[in-house]
């Protein structure tokens, strides 16, 4: 997918200056232990996050999401290994900084001042031993040595208060909070230093749905209040739905689908995307885990060849084992990474097919 962060640039109302976050070409492996052949966990993706959208990432258990938040926000560990790729952050101020450039201090300092992260299960990562303020606190005093004790304190409980805390519980430990307490103060240290971006990844997963309904208002609220840019995770499409600007949806390592959310609502040009669509109920449904695809995705150990999904795809035709897709952009904008839109190959496939249908 070379031309990934060309495509989707076409779409309505972008312009360079509304972009706060670009990344091109990424590629992550893990490296396989004892002579195994490593995992190619994200291949050659690209995206654009603009100023203050929620840019959607979703797709199945191990198709790499968490992977390429990861790298984008420089917090692989090994095995994990950026292979390929660029990641640019176009600040407030004008300024211009290539992520992978940065190092030691200057990337501690970044990723709490421009970017900051919210991981999977972030509630239980909280110091148990530890009160809250004083692990906001600690934010500050790395970040902000020029802050005294009281104004630390005050904008701590400020930080609450805007999360829907009472300011009071500055003084608990995390074990006195419930979990979405817990989260929302996950939350809080996250914008702690107003970051333009924040990654968040499948940040409310292990709440329940109600909490969950409130954490992801509040967020919204914040969003448009602070005017911070989201990368928002989940493996949950319908909920992704309901809360992005745009969507990229992931399979096999790689973005098979792009676009703003209401072309992929109405008109859904991937058959995978399709697929994710039709597995769960309407909205006013319960939600529940993606399912109804049969099979299962390729082993991203080694080379793919063709398209990954053809294995699992209804509509696979001739070239979709042989020749890797190439995104093609779609009316209402975005791409799909898929055959059945490519002139080139539908032109190909539409001979035998009618003469099949005749005969
Ligand atoms: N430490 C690791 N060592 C080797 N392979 C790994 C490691 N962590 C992840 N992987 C592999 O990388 C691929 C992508 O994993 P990743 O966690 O990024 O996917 P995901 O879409 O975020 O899934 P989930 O929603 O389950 O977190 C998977 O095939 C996974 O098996």
């Amino acid at each position: 997918m070379n031309d990934s962060a060309t495509h989707h640039s076409a779409t309505k109302n972008s312009t360079v200056n509304d972009m706060v976050l670009r990344a091109e070409h990424i590629d992550v492996a893990y490296e396989g232990y004892g002579g195994a052949r490593p995992t190619r966990a994200v291949r050659d993706v690209g995206f654009e996050l603009r100023r203050g959208e929620l840019l959607g990432i979703a797709g199945e258990s191990g198709c790499g999401k968490s992977t390429l938040a990861y790298a984008v926000a420089r917090c692989l560990q090994p095995p994990a290994r950026l292979t390929a790729g660029s990641v640019t952050f176009h600040g407030r101020d004008g300024g211009e900084t290539d992520l992978l450039a940065l190092e030691g201090e200057a990337l501690r300092a970044f990723r709490w001042n421009k970017l900051s992260i919210v991981f999977q299960s972030a509630m239980n990562a909280l110091n148990p031993v530890t009160r809250v303020g004083r692990q906001f606190d600690d934010i500050f005093r790395a970040h902000r040595p020029g802050m005294s004790g009281p104004e630390r304190q005050e904008r701590a409980r400020a930080l609450l208060d805007m999360v829907g805390i009472d300011p009071a519980r500055i003084r608990a430990y995390p074990h006195e909070l419930s979990g979405g307490m817990r989260q929302r103060v996950v939350i809080a240290m996250a914008l702690a230093l107003e970051p333009e971006v924040v990654i968040m990844d499948e940040p409310t997963t292990a709440l329940d749905v109600v909490v969950q309904r409130e954490i992801l208002d509040e967020v919204e609220r914040l969003r448009e209040e602070l005017g911070f840019s989201v990368v928002f995770i989940t493996h949950d499409l319908s909920l992704l739905l309901e809360i992005s600007d745009r969507l990229a949806v992931m399979y096999a390592g790689g973005i098979v689908e792009y676009g703003p959310c209401e072309r992929i609502a109405a008109g859904a040009g991937h058959p995978y995307t399709q697929g994710l669509l039709r597995s769960f109920p309407e909205l006013t449904g319960e939600r529940r885990a993606l399912r109804g695809i049969p099979g299962s995705p390729p082993d991203l150990r080694g080379e793919l060849t063709g398209c990954p999904f053809a294995d699992r795809c209804e509509r696979a035709f001739e070239p979709c084992r042989t020749v890797a897709p190439r995104p093609v952009p779609l009316p209402g904008g975005g791409y799909a990474a898929c055959h059945l839109h490519d002139p080139d190959h539908i032109a190909a496939a539409a001979g035998p097919l009618h003469e099949g249908s005749q005969s």
